[in-house]
């Protein structure tokens, strides 16, 4: 299986506890206060007191502050501190309650406001999941699309769903999520399998999934199959680094992503080869996976990819199309 892993940690950066605000007061031990002298040749902080308006004569005399006499002072300090109880005090609480229920709020939209409950009762186990892995470019999009119409999958994109939450102006992850697409990096699991968790959840009725572009590591490969369930089966496109390249460039010239550009996409290669193609690797192993190459026509690859569908839910005993789909279809008769 695969290496052990943290699960559902968040990273330091994504912990976004509210927090009270202290009211932090520069404070010095009383009686030093109390017997700092307030003129004289030595210079403090507490020399407002001195000039020609300072009662003390900046003389430096014990129990004088700003030229005030000890129960004075005291008789400050008291009215200060029920002021401080009264006013001050309930203003920053008041603040704190509020800061509180912006951050809620802004978790409870999220989490798509799944409860822990129905997450529970969800049958996730019952679905079939297909993951579709290769490397960026490599075809995963154009196939799944094409897989959608004939074997009833509803299809998951990771990278679309990033995309999508990074764009929801109160995200509270869409900054962090435009920097590791820049960079071509792998954003934390736990944002990645909630957005692919609710978005399964968001279709109760089907059975088949195909989760494209997931999982990246295999971090995510163990969170993945510990806390939603295990893939029956892993679509692999195959294909040189040349090829993708080459896709992706022209790709760019229209699709307006953030990384189909040279840097970003060298480092997407990176990535690939370090840690997500070790995923491929660990499912093979398995005996998992199926490996379509990736080169030929679009309709080639994708005859490819729709012969091995066919044979997979032949093995697992099921219609190529859902029984409620086959059903539902208008007879052409
Ligand atoms: N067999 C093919 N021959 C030529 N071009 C192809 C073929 N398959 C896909 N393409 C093109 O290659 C580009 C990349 O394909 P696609 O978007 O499906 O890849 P992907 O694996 O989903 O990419 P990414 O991981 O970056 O999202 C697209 O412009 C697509 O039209
Ligand atoms: O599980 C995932 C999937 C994607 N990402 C990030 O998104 C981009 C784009 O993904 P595509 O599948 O090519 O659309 C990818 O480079 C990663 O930065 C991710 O972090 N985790």
């Amino acid at each position: 299986m695969f290496a052990s892993a943290r699960t559902n940690i968040l990273p330091r950066s994504l912990q976004q506890t509210p927090r009270t605000p202290v009211l932090r007061v520069a404070t010095k031990p009383i009686h030093r206060l109390y017997t700092t002298p307030t003129g004289g040749n030595k210079p403090n902080q507490f020399t407002m007191g001195q000039g020609s308006n300072n009662k003390s004569g900046g003389s430096g005399k014990k129990g004088f502050i700003f030229g005030m006499h000890p129960f004075a002072i005291f008789a400050s300090m008291t009215l200060l501190g029920s002021g401080y109880m009264l006013i001050v005090k309930p203003f920053f609480e008041w603040n704190a309650i509020q800061k509180e229920q912006r951050d809620k709020k802004k978790t409870e939209i999220d989490s798509a406001s799944y409860s822990d409950e129905q997450i529970a009762s969800f049958p996730f186990d019952k679905k079939t999941v297909v993951f579709v892995l290769g490397g960026p470019g490599s075809g995963k999009g154009t196939n799944s699309a094409k897989l959608v119409d004939d074997f009833g999958f509803v299809h998951l994109s990771a990278g679309d769903l990033l995309r999508e939450e990074q764009k929801r102006p109160v995200s509270q992850y869409g900054e962090l999520i435009a920097h590791y697409i820049r960079e071509g990096l792998i954003v934390p699991h736990v944002i990645t399998i909630g957005l692919l968790r609710n978005a399964m959840m968001d279709h109760p009725e089907s059975d088949r999934f195909l989760i494209d572009g997931f999982p990246r590591n295999l971090e995510q490969a163990k969170a993945f199959e510990d806390t939603v369930c295990k893939a029956k089966k892993v679509l692999y496109f195959e294909c040189p680094e040349t090829t993708l390249l080459e896709r992706l460039l022209d790709r760019g010239k229209t699709s307006g992503r953030s990384d189909d550009n040279i840097e970003s996409i060298k480092k997407r290669f990176r990535t690939y080869v370090n840690d997500s193609k070790p995923v491929i690797d660990e499912f093979a192993k398995q005996g998992k996976v199926i490996t379509i190459s990736c080169q030929g026509t679009m309709d080639g690859v994708y005859k490819n990819t729709q012969d091995q569908m066919n044979k997979f839910f032949n093995e697992i005993g099921q219609a190529p199309k859902p029984i409620a789909e086959t059903a539902a279809t208008p007879s052409k008769n």
